[in-house]
């Protein structure tokens, strides 16, 4: 029978020269070279030679399993987001979206810490609420959202480097950047009801998303140039990275950031983890490239902090029937 091996749907680059001291200047140039043309074409690649350890990963979705597989309704209701009328922060802890059309699914967003003495009652700007079990799950998603942070902060060296501009562009906005770690459920076929799995059509509204999914065949599709959805299949080693809308943004529209979507048919449960990699709150985020005529406009640009509230606070999550959304919901 003749064998035909499926070729990858998306770039691979390997990061690992950017990670390593003794690489030299022209394998992280080239590296960055290739990460550019993929944000250019594609808004979409794997990334592999990342450095992340893979029992740090294995625990991250084992734990993330155990959740979605063992808690009760009560424990996800103890945890789960409050809007801002009910002395919540309407984006922190659990939630469920039953969307008819588009797909269910439960998950527990957690965002970098703010402090303390922070009074206001912003969009975003509460306590994260972590489960009570798996009980290491706080400790063990700490220590991979600091080596998160980490590689957040090299690929847009990596970028910047690619983009011919200052670094510090960069990584004077990204460096008490504000992540967003998402632990995902969709259930399988058998236990769901009425919708089925998934997440509507969107482009994420940050920087970079680190995507770590458990080894689930055909469920996340990206919106490919010809007008296609393909599939975007797990890669053993590999993150999926995308471009979100500010990044996007940033980079006056050099890099993509690209539709995707969530459909799930499989019988079992398929668990994801978005890594959202985000500037700063306060960051004001302008084009760090020139427009047309090669000038730059002091008017242009969005504080992170707007573009974040304008992005959670819209209800899609409240309303299963709101049609369009460039969400991540
Ligand atoms: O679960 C996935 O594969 C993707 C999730 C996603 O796109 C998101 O949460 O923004
Ligand atoms: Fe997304």
């Amino acid at each position: 029978m003749l064998h035909v091996a499926m070729a990858p749907t998306l770039p691979i680059i390997d990061f690992s020269p950017f990670l390593s001291a003794s690489a030299s200047e022209e394998s992280r140039f080239n590296v960055a070279k290739e990460l550019d043309s993929a944000c250019r074409e594609v808004g979409f690649f794997y990334l592999k030679g990342h450095g992340i350890p893979s029992e740090l990963i294995a625990s991250m979705l084992a734990n993330a399993r155990d959740f979605f597989e063992t808690s009760t309704q009560d424990e996800k209701d103890a945890i789960a987001i409050k809007n801002i009328s009910d002395g919540g922060d309407n984006a922190r802890g659990w939630l469920r979206v039953d969307n008819p059309e588009k797909g269910s699914h439960e998950a527990v967003d957690f965002y970098r810490p703010v402090d303390k003495h922070d009074k206001s009652h912003t969009t975003g700007l509460g306590e994260n609420k972590w489960p009570m079990t798996p009980a290491n799950l706080r400790a063990v998603s700490e220590t991979y959202i600091e080596q998160l942070e980490h590689l957040g902060r090299e690929v847009m060296r990596a970028m910047a480097l690619a983009l011919g501009i200052d670094v510090s562009l960069f990584l004077d906005r990204v460096d008490k950047a504000f992540w967003n770690l998402r632990i995902l459920g969709y259930e399988g076929r058998k236990s769901r009801s009425p919708a089925p799995a998934g997440i509507g059509e969107h482009t994420d509204f940050g920087i970079l998303t680190f995507l770590l999914t458990d080894s689930t065949k055909n469920s996340l599709q990206v919106l490919s140039k010809s007008g296609d959805w393909i599939w975007v299949d797990p890669v053993d080693g590999c993150f999926v990275c995308n471009i979100g809308d500010m990044l996007a943004e940033w980079t006056r529209n050099a890099y993509k950031s690209t539709m995707h979507r969530v459909w799930h048919t499989s019988d079992s449960l398929r668990i994801s983890i978005p890594f959202f990699f985000d500037p700063n709150w306060d960051a004001f985020i302008a084009p760090v490239l020139p427009d047309a005529k090669g000038g730059f406009n002091a008017e242009e640009g969005i504080r992170y902090k707007d573009k974040f509230v304008q992005s959670v606070d819209y209800p899609l999550w409240r309303d299963p029937l709101v049609e369009e959304s460039t969400t991540q919901w």
